[in-house]
């Protein structure tokens, strides 16, 4: 089987994407940000703490002729971002693209952090990095990819971001039509359970590019590109005005900025980031201060190609006995 889901930028910034994905009978439909960066499929939902949802689709349980809970099962996550929610585990039909998984564990909140209330756009995550960073206890639970894997065509699954318009995740199939040359394959390292990989270089605007290994992990639930300081310091060299500002947490500039291209490499193929993705957007709503879609990585500790770097990219998130990571350019 295969399967193709729509995916939408959630706000202008391309802040997030979001997938419509059915759960229990008769479906009950909710938007979740799907997130190779975690390994929990967490809903909002009628256990959550009323205050502390807030325009937000819920999954009610109760109302599935199909949900079971999971006795005795609890979960909890943390983000990047501080943010955190927990609750129990259910099991139900769950949906995307067509694509069922008809006992998929379904982790329901009954608590969220403030900035997960605050954003109506997010109905919860659909987790789609490995099995070892799924928060449950007392043992972890598969995330839908590893439930849907076996039926499907291909050991695989998609992802065909664009930048303030719908693109797509596939489930089971390669579509060639969305993607221009060929795909260029590298090992992941699914230690401790990102897709993680290698990067081979990088090139800014029209400079010479730079033969240099980057580690970093392809993370569709980070809206920005985080690197190394001295790529990060190259590139904002060539922007004049460009500052590493305490009071914004990173580098801005001024709006009007012309901003060179970003070549990442994958083996001996090249990615181009339109310069225009690394203006994220005005530091407060009107300002003509810009900050950039290009940030330091050191606070985090791991490289990360969020979602500036991948619409600029079709991927492949090969999920065989050898996971690795296809991309090409589109
Ligand atoms: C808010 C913002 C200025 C636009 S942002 O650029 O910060 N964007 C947020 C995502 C977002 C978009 C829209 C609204 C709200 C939040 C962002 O990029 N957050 C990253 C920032 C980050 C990463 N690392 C350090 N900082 C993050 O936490 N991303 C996680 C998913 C997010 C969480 C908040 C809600 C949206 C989805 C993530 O899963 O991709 C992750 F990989 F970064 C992460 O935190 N993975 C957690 C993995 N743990 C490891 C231990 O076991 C449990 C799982």
């Amino acid at each position: 089987t295969s399967g193709s889901v729509a995916t939408s930028p959630i706000d202008s910034s391309d802040d997030a994407y979001s997938i419509p994905v059915s759960i229990g009978t008769p479906a009950q439909v909710l938007n979740l940000d799907l997130d190779t960066g975690s390994s929990d499929l967490w809903v909002f939902s009628s256990l959550t703490t009323a205050s502390e949802v807030n325009g937000q689709n819920i999954y009610t349980p109760s109302k599935s002729s199909t949900s079971k809970l999971v006795s005795g099962a609890t979960w909890k996550v943390k983000y990047g971002d501080e943010s955190t929610s927990s609750g129990v585990v259910y099991t139900d039909k769950v949906t995307v693209g067509g694509i069922t998984a008809s006992s998929q564990a379904v982790e329901v909140a009954k608590t969220v952090s403030a900035s997960f209330t605050s954003n109506s756009d997010i109905d919860g995550l659909i987790g789609m990095g490995f099995d070892s960073l799924n928060s449950a206890k007392p043992s972890a639970v598969p995330t839908f990819f590893d439930n849907i894997i076996g039926n499907l065509d291909s050991p695989v699954f998609t992802a065909d971001l664009k930048h303030n318009k719908a693109g797509s995740y596939d489930f089971g199939v390669i579509d060639s039509s969305k993607y221009t040359g060929s795909l260029t394959y590298v090992a992941v390292d699914t230690d401790p359970g990102y897709w993680k990989f290698t990067s081979s270089g990088y090139g800014i605007g029209s400079a010479a590019f730079k033969s240099t290994s980057v580690v970093g992990i392809a993370d569709t639930g980070t809206t920005l590109l985080y690197l190394d300081t001295a790529i990060v310091k190259a590139y904002y060299a060539t922007v004049s005005g460009a500052s590493n500002s305490a009071t914004y947490g990173g580098w801005v500039f001024k709006c009007s900025a012309t901003l060179p291209n970003f070549v990442f490499g994958v083996g001996s193929a090249k990615i181009t980031i339109p310069g225009s993705y690394i203006n994220y957007s005005p530091v407060t709503t009107g300002s003509s201060t810009c900050f950039g879609g290009l940030q330091d990585s050191t606070d985090i500790g791991i490289n990360i190609f969020g979602d500036v770097a991948l619409k600029a990219a079709f991927v492949v998130f090969d999920g065989s006995d050898t996971p690795r990571l296809g991309w090409a350019s589109k």
